[in-house]
């Protein structure tokens, strides 16, 4: 922001006063409040950028140094639970949810770094009858960030994001859990012998524990119904395996690596963190 909005003043707040700390040493902010209350009052737009199970409490804990024409967003992984608790507690507020789709196993504030959003998405949730001007503001926020701008329905992110990111995380999250579970399979083992595959996954599973059980728990319905998808998926392959049927699996496997090519194709592969960053 500092960079491509210079302008702009960013006023930070955390519950967490380590993280306050850190980020007045990091300087990524020009203030930074001791309450959430005081980090609004003049703003011409909030962002809040907090597990999203936790919305809804800092949206009442802003909700009376709120300015009128203050436009409320947030960066969270679900948007219809958050859009749902931030309306609760913020029924006059312009409220316009996003969702940055960029971000790394790692959390804290210095687990940022400059070029995180270039060329990701962004997808953008206005709220059926918000005003458009609103929700282009938040677009073009984003844009300047470097993210590439994309508005849906929230109940469609939801299951998009179910498939694209929920699940996946589920998936590793079970994988890793499996294999640290099994007794003949020791710990050290697990370690060593955690080339290619099992490490990807490891990876992913070592994402923030309270982010993650607040996505599950507020996207359930999308979640649980991918996650049957998925488990019908597995059977059948299962059943592949158990009867000898090459051709479901090659047929499988081949479908997949071209997925992948296209998402390299597209630049969407992983972001690299830019160690040469600025704050
Ligand atoms: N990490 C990612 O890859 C990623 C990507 C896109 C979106 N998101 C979403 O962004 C949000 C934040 O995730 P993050 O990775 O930045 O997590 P983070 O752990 O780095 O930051 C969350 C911060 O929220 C603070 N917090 C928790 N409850 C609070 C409260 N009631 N009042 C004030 N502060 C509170 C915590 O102290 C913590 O510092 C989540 O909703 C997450 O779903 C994360
Ligand atoms: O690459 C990763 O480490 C991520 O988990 C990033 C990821 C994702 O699933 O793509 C995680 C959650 C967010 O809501 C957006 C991005």
């Amino acid at each position: 922001v500092q960079a491509t909005m210079p302008t702009v003043r960013i006023t930070g707040h955390d519950a967490d006063a380590d993280v306050r700390e850190r980020v007045r040493q990091l300087g990524f902010c020009d203030d930074v409040t001791d309450t959430a209350g005081a980090s609004v009052v003049d703003a011409d737009l909030v962002i809040l950028c907090v597990p999203v199970g936790a919305m809804g409490a800092v949206g009442a804990e802003i909700a009376d140094d709120l300015p009128a024409d203050a436009i409320v967003s947030d960066v969270g992984s679900s948007k219809e639970s958050v859009l749902t608790a931030l309306r609760a507690v913020l029924p006059s507020a312009t409220i316009i949810p996003a969702h940055p789709v960029a971000g790394t196993e790692n959390s804290g504030p210095d687990a940022g770094f400059a070029t995180l959003f270039n060329g990701r998405w962004c997808i953008v949730t206005p709220p059926e009858g918000s005003e458009p001007a609103a929700a282009e503001r938040i677009a073009e926020f984003w844009r300047r960030i470097g993210a590439n701008v994309d508005v849906m329905d929230p109940k469609h992110h939801d299951l998009v994001l179910a498939v694209t990111s929920h699940l996946p995380h589920l998936i590793a999250y079970t994988i890793v859990g499996t294999a640290s579970d099994m007794e003949e399979v020791t710990q050290s083992e697990v370690i060593k012998y955690s080339a290619g595959g099992f490490r990807d996954f490891t990876r992913i599973a070592a994402s923030d524990p309270t982010m993650w059980r607040d996505v599950f728990l507020n996207n359930k319905d999308a979640v649980l119904e991918m996650l049957q998808r998925f488990t019908e998926d597995l059977t059948a392959l299962q059943r592949a395996i158990r009867w000898g049927d090459g051709d479901t699996l090659f047929e499988l496997f081949t479908r997949t690596r071209a997925v992948r090519r296209s998402i390299i194709e597209q630049g969407q592969d992983d972001a690299k963190p830019d160690f040469g960053r600025s704050h």
